[in-house]
């Protein structure tokens, strides 16, 4: 299959081994999943399932054990890393999202986006300059002066997607991203990632408990002891 053409995200067959001999954990054991251009798709599981070491393996920094991975078409690992440069792959085609937004408290609403950029190497006036455009993007460009202390729960975690968008990734994975928020922020945070994959034609992959947004998704699955299934 073509780069033009792959899902952005293919896992084959995944599997992941914490440990070795009678201690040894199969987090994962032959998982496969894939994720298209402008899906939205979650995957949920009780603790201990695998959820993480999935994503993290997806996000290139966590090293399967078995299995392909492949990002845009282009295989990733496969038995090895297949990519020299792992660090400016994570910064360039992927952006991730955290539960409790992990914005740096000494920087205002820009300046957390805009870092975003620079180490990417961009200069400070263009990334302040997008950054803006960012926040307003996601609703919340009023706020680009204020510090992280000072903004509510659903303005940091929006704050915080304008972060992992900042670098136009094409595979963007959120771990628990509206489990800090009331029902109707965090449905505002939902739509406005179905709206990025939309018009990025982005992938996301979501990881949530979060009974109150599982009709925002185009597809839910689900891990269990390792192995994935679909959810009706
Ligand atoms: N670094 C590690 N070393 C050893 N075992 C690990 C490590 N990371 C995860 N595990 C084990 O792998 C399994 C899957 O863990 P993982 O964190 O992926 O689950 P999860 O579904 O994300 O759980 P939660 O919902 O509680 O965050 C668990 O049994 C866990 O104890």
């Amino acid at each position: 299959m073509s780069g033009a053409t792959a899902p952005l995200v293919q896992v084959e067959g995944i599997g992941r081994v914490f440990g070795a001999g009678e201690t040894a954990v199969r987090a994962l054991d032959g998982v496969d999943l894939s994720v298209g251009a402008g899906e939205v798709v979650g995957l949920k599981g009780p603790s201990g399932s695998g959820k993480s070491t999935l994503l993290n393996i997806i996000a290139c920094i966590l090293e399967p054990s078995a299995g392909r991975l492949l990002l845009g078409g282009e295989t990733v690992w496969d038995g090895a890393w297949r990519v020299a440069d792992l660090r400016r792959l994570r910064r360039e085609r992927i952006g991730f999202i955290f539960q409790f937004h992990n914005l740096l408290p000494f920087l205002d609403a820009t300046d957390n986006v805009a870092l975003a950029m620079t180490l990417a190497g961009a200069d400070v006036g263009t990334a302040r300059a997008r950054a803006r455009d960012l926040l307003d993007y996601l609703q919340v460009g009023h706020r680009a002066t204020a510090k992280p202390a000072r903004l509510s729960g659903g303005e940091a975690q929006r704050v915080a997607i304008a972060r992992a968008l900042a670098n136009r990734p094409r595979v963007i994975l959120a771990d628990e991203p509206t489990a800090a928020l009331d029902s109707e922020r965090a449905r505002v945070v939902m739509d406005l990632l179905r709206q990025v994959a939309r018009e990025q034609q982005a992938a996301i992959l979501v990881v949530t408990h979060d009974e109150k947004i599982f009709d925002r998704f185009d597809r839910m699955v689900a891990l269990r002891d390792g192995r994935l299934e679909a959810v009706a």
